[in-house]
């Protein structure tokens, strides 16, 4: 496996249809989900020569919390439809590979089951949903049992509707289930329906969709863990963010499942950067599939990259050792990006490294 497409036409070989349709799919007309590729590609690397690269080193620290390169694993529900062991394995992988890992709310093992395997730094993404005592007591746990932060999506007041998923009928399978949660505030997910996939029909009977600014006070009151949000896209937002107490953003379009419009990340990422000026993190996800990617968004500005289906892919190929795989590969692409390009540090990869033409 020399690259990450590798790991994608792996998968399409082990997966079902259905599930592979649900991974792959995004809203709409999947404009968004085209236009996080087609942002990184129109972006080229001005790359510097004779400059002393005999050393490299990929190495940061994010919230504190060092990695082995500025790379974590996107939040993503149900790590049980790609292999057995769902997020436990994935949680092994980026503790192997020094990556951060995000726990969806949607996690399939339990968060004292995924902080046992890992051994490196967790966050846990949630949903508001209109049930607040779950957001709290999942809060809780996840200090408990040693996750840095909170993520909270904010993309999302209700899941977009996919045409793939309402095409296959999408549901989550029976045995596969969102086990931090109350078995009663999922029930929906697992039923299919006609005209929608379960998960957009249980997020409109679970989600909060009416909170605001105003309301994110209320899990900072009762939460000691940073709180970050995912899925801000332009700069208005990044500052509100900001002046709600956030400690980061997630510049994202939730890898083209929400809105389908939406501006690709990557050209969503410097005016956020600049509009938080280096008082918060800035993580960017959607479409980051090579070390190059990871490169130009580094450049942009961005603290942190975070991939999404390439770990799915990983996982579904090999398990744990596949997701790491996955996870490494990136790193070593990085490592070798930054070689070529004249930036043996993090710090000497500036917007100078970018051009649109
Ligand atoms: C199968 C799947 C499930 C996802 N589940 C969640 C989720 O539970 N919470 C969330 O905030 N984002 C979720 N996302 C969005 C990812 O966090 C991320 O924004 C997106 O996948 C990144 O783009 P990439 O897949 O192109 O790398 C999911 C994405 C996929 C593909
Ligand atoms: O967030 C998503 O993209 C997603 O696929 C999902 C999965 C389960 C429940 C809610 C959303």
């Amino acid at each position: 496996m020399l690259d990450i497409a590798s790991y994608e036409s792996a998968a399409q070989g082990v997966l079902t249809e259905q599930v592979w349709d649900f991974i792959q799919g995004g809203s709409g007309s999947e404009s968004a989900l085209a236009a996080n590729r087609a942002a990184l590609d129109r972006l080229r690397i001005r790359p510097r020569v004779l400059v002393d690269v005999s050393q490299c080193s990929t190495a940061t620290t994010v919230l504190g919390a060092p990695l082995a390169a500025p790379l974590g694993v996107a939040p993503m529900a149900y790590h049980r439809l790609a292999c057995p062991d769902g997020e436990t394995a994935t949680a092994e992988a980026a503790g192997k590979a020094g990556s951060l890992l995000t726990v969806s709310m949607f996690a399939s093992r339990t968060l004292e089951d995924i902080a046992a395997a890992a051994s490196g730094p967790l966050w846990l993404q949630l949903y508001w949903l209109r049930e607040r005592q779950a957001l709290v007591e999942l809060a809780a746990r996840a200090a408990a049992a040693g996750f840095q932060a909170l993520v909270l999506t904010v993309d999302a007041p209700r899941v977009a509707r996919r045409p793939r998923d309402v095409r296959s009928g999408f549901s989550v399978p029976g045995d596969i289930r969102a086990v931090n949660l109350p078995a009663a505030l999922m029930s929906s997910s697992h039923r299919r329906t006609e005209g929608a996939s379960a998960i957009e029909k249980h997020s409109r009977e679970q989600f909060d969709s009416s909170i605001t600014w105003a309301d994110l006070a209320w899990l900072r009151e009762r939460t000691g863990l940073p709180l970050i949000l995912k899925g801000v896209l332009t700069a208005e937002d990044a500052r509100l963010a900001l002046a709600h107490g956030a400690s980061g953003v997630v510049v994202s379009n939730h890898g083209g499942r929400q809105l389908d419009s939406a501006v690709a990340s990557a050209d969503a990422l410097p005016e956020v950067v600049d509009a938080v000026a280096g008082r918060a993190l800035v993580a960017v996800d959607g479409g980051i599939r090579h070390g190059g990617d990871l490169l130009k968004v580094l450049a942009l500005g961005a603290d942190l990259a975070m991939v999404g289906r390439p770990v799915f892919w990983g996982l579904a190929q090999g398990g744990a050792t596949g997701a790491a795989e996955v996870l490494r590969l990136l790193t070593e692409e990085l490592d070798e990006a930054m070689a070529l390009s004249g930036c043996p540090r993090l710090t000497e990869i500036t917007r100078a490294l970018i051009t649109s033409r």
